[in-house]
């Protein structure tokens, strides 16, 4: 399998040099797409990547997903996807469904259990589904916060909880540390069963998910703890590992947990 990456920063560098020194059994890079150009990797176009591989991971971010994901799946390549937040948006899920061939898959990114909400909330539907996510503080400062905000965050001394809602909100507010939340909503099948909070943590050494769930199938809690990525803090050390098992598992796919 040749494999192309989107976005070549803490997640899609790890991917891409992972797959370039030949990590992956039966799986080598493309090249890779991203303005920043890392120079040890093979840079390539849009139209390179799409002619050169079979699967694309997207490792860029929300927007760069909804720009770009449409055309990889309408060349017939395969999408590994990364930002998955960008789903919360019904219709770019829509029309990358609708735009084949190429087929969609969702990293498990940050987080696991999702395998187990899916069965539990097949079995009927869950209540009180909640992910609680902790970082950071000074991570967290986000675009669209006051600059008095963004500094309160900055100095925090003490964790605060900076939003809690529909997980189809929180993804967007936090685009780059809220995917997770993302995740679980479509896990569950039901963006509107999940409530998404975002604490920011002056303290944080570890990135933290806590996720539970209740239901006729059980009571589930799943607890979290990530080293960040030293790179880019807001993401966890071990997505690219996510990312490299899911296309280990597409290029030679036995012995795989469905
Ligand atoms: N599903 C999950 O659990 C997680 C998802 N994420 C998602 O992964 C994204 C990437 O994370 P990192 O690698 O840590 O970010 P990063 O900032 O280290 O790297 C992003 C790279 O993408 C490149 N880029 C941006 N727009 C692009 C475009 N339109 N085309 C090509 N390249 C583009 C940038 O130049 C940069 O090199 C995050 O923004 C977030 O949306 C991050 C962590 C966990
Ligand atoms: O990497 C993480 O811990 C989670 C993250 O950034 C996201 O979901 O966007």
């Amino acid at each position: 399998m040749r494999a192309g990456v989107i976005g070549a920063g803490s997640i899609g560098g790890v991917v891409a040099r992972a797959l370039r020194d030949g990590s992956v059994p039966d799986a080598v890079l493309s090249g890779v797409l991203d303005p920043a150009g890392p120079p040890d990797l093979p840079v390539l176009t849009l139209d390179e990547l799409l002619s050169t591989s079979d699967l694309v991971v997207e490792a860029a971010g929300q927007r760069a997903l909804a720009e770009l994901g449409p055309r990889v799946l309408a060349a017939g390549r395969d999408l590994l996807v990364v930002s998955v937040g960008a789903l919360a948006d019904d219709a770019l899920l829509e029309e990358l469904l609708a735009a084949g061939p190429g087929e969609l898959h969702l990293s498990t990114g940050a987080i696991g259990g999702l395998d187990l909400l899916r069965a539990a909330a097949r079995m009927a539907p869950l209540s009180r589904v909640t992910i609680e996510t902790t970082k950071r503080a000074a991570n967290l400062v986000q675009p669209w916060m006051s600059a008095a905000e963004a500094e309160r965050l900055r100095t925090a001394s003490a964790p605060v909880e900076l939003m809690r809602g529909p997980a189809r909100k929180v993804t967007a507010a936090f685009p780059k540390s809220a995917n997770v939340a993302a995740s679980v909503a479509l896990a569950v099948g039901d963006w509107d069963a999940v409530e998404a909070v975002v604490v920011a943590d002056p303290g944080a050494e570890l990135t933290s998910h806590v996720i539970t769930a209740q239901g006729t199938a059980g009571s589930y809690r799943f607890e979290i703890r990530n080293q960040p990525s030293p790179v880019t803090p807001t993401s966890s050390a071990v997505v690219p590992h996510a990312v490299l098992g899911a296309i280990a598992a597409l290029a030679q796919p036995r012995v795989v947990f469905r």
